[in-house]
C-alpha cells in the first residue's frame, strides 16, 4: 500500500487534538508549498530540464535543504525514466510521496530517554530568541500533566531577562525554579539545582543554558563544565541534551545545529515556531542532513502546543489535500 494511502486510512475523518494541532500548525507551509506546486504544474505540461530546474528552486525556497533537494531531483529523474512519465501531472503525486518517504524512512524515535526510577535531567541548549524558555515551560507543563514532579534550573545567567522569564513560566505551570543572580556561574546554578532536586525527590529537572555562539570554544567549555557538574552528582546525567532551533530561521537553524553538534553531544532537536513559517521543509533538511533526531516540535504559543514529532502526523499535516485525494488508481500507476 502506498504511503499516502496508509495515511489516508489512518487520518481522514480523524479529529483528535494531536492531528488537529499538526494540521493547523502546518497550514502556512501547506498552503504556500502546495500553491507553488500547483502553479508550477500549471505552467509546465511536459517534464523537461526547465521543469526540474524550477522544481529545484521551489524546494530550496521551502527550506528543504540543497543536499536533500539534489538527492530528490535525482531520484525523480530516475523515476521519470523508469516509468516513462512525460506529463507533469503524472509526476505530482510522485514528488509528494518521495518527500514524504524521506521523512518517514529514518524511523527515528522521538521518545525521550526518561529514567524509570530515578531523576531525569534534561539540558536545553540553543541561541537566544529561538524559544528556549518557552519550550522549557511547555515541557514542564507536559510532565506535570503526566503526573511527574518537575523543577527548572535558570542556567542562562548571561541574559538578564532569561531568569525572570523562566520564573514567570515557573509560576504559570506551578514548578519551582532554582536560580542565582544574573552573571553568576551557570555551573554553580546547576549544582544547586541538582542538590535541591535530589533532596525533593523530583522526577524531572529541566536545565536552561546560555546560548552564546560568538565563541565556539567558550560555548563548548561552558557546556562541558555544566555537564560535568551534573554528571558528578548523577552519573548518567544529563539524560538528554536538547537543541532548540527556530524553524522560521531556515538555513540559520541548520548552521546552529552544526555548531552545537560540534560543541557538545546533542541527543535531540526541538524545532519551535513551525506554525509561524511557510518553510516547514526545514524538517526534511534536518532529518536528512543531520544525524540528530527531531524529538519535539512547537506548533503554537500555548502551553500544550509542544508535541512529540511524529512523521506521519507531520506528512499528513503537510500534504493533507493530496493525501485525501489519493486513490487506489494512483497507487497502481
Ligand atoms: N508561534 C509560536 N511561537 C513560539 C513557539 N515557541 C516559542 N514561541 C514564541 O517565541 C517567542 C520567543 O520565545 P522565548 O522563549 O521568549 O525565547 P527567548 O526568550 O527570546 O529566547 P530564549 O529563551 O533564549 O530562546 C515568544 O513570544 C514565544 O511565545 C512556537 O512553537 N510557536
Amino acid at each position: 500500500m502506498s504511503f499516502f494511502k496508509k495515511l489516508k486510512d489512518k487520518f481522514t475523518n480523524q479529529s483528535d487534538t494531536v492531528t488537529e494541532k499538526f494540521k493547523d500548525g502546518m497550514s502556512k507551509t501547506r498552503e504556500s508549498f502546495l500553491g507553488k506546486m500547483n502553479e508550477l504544474f500549471a505552467r509546465y505540461r511536459t517534464v523537461d530540464e526547465d521543469f526540474f530546474e524550477e522544481l529545484e528552486e521551489l524546494l530550496i525556497g521551502a527550506d528543504v535543504g540543497v543536499e536533500t533537494v539534489l538527492e530528490l531531483i535525482d531520484e525523480l529523474k530516475d523515476e521519470v525514466r523508469l516509468r516513462n512519465i512525460k506529463d507533469t501531472s503524472g509526476l505530482a503525486p510522485v514528488i509528494s510521496e518521495k518527500l514524504a518517504e524521506k521523512l518517514d524512512k529514518t524511523g527515528e524515535d522521538s521518545a525521550l530517554n526518561m529514567q524509570e526510577n530515578d531523576m531525569t535531567v534534561i539540558l536545553f541548549v540553543g541561541v537566544n530568541g529561538v524559544g528556549k524558555t518557552t519550550t522549557i515551560g511547555k515541557m514542564a507543563h507536559m510532565f506535570k500533566e503526566e503526573g511527574k514532579s518537575v523543577m527548572m534550573a535558570a542556567g542562562d545567567t548571561f541574559r538578564a531577562g532569561a531568569i525572570e522569564q523562566l520564573e514567570v513560566w515557573g509560576e504559570r505551570v506551578g514548578v519551582d525554579v532554582v536560580k542565582q543572580q544574573a552573571g553568576s556561574d551557570p555551573a554553580a546554578v546547576m549544582y544547586d539545582a541538582v542538590q535541591s532536586a535530589k533532596s525533593k525527590n523530583v522526577d524531572v529537572l529541566l536545565c536552561d543554558t546560555a546560548g552564546r555562539l560568538q565563541n565556539k570554544v567558550n560555548l563548548m567549555k561552558e557546556l562541558e563544565k555544566v555537564k560535568k557538574v551534573i554528571s558528578r552528582e548523577i552519573p548518567d546525567a544529563p539524560h538528554e541534551v536538547l537543541l532548540v532551533l527556530d524553524a522560521t530561521t531556515g538555513q540559520n537553524a541548520m548552521s546552529q545545529a552544526k555548531t552545537f553538534g560540534q560543541a557538545t553531544d546533542v541527543s535531540g532537536i526541538i524545532l519551535t515556531k513551525l506554525d509561524g513559517t511557510a518553510k516547514g521543509g526545514i524538517v526534511l533538511a534536518i532529518r536528512n542532513e543531520l544525524d540528530i533526531p527531531v524529538k519535539y516540535v512547537g506548533l503554537g504559543e500555548k502551553m500544550d502546543d509542544l508535541q512529540p514529532f511524529d512523521s506521519e502526523q507531520f506528512v499528513y499535516g503537510l500534504f493533507k489535500e493530496l493525501v485525501e485525494e489519493t486513490s487506489e488508481e494512483t497507487e497502481e500507476d
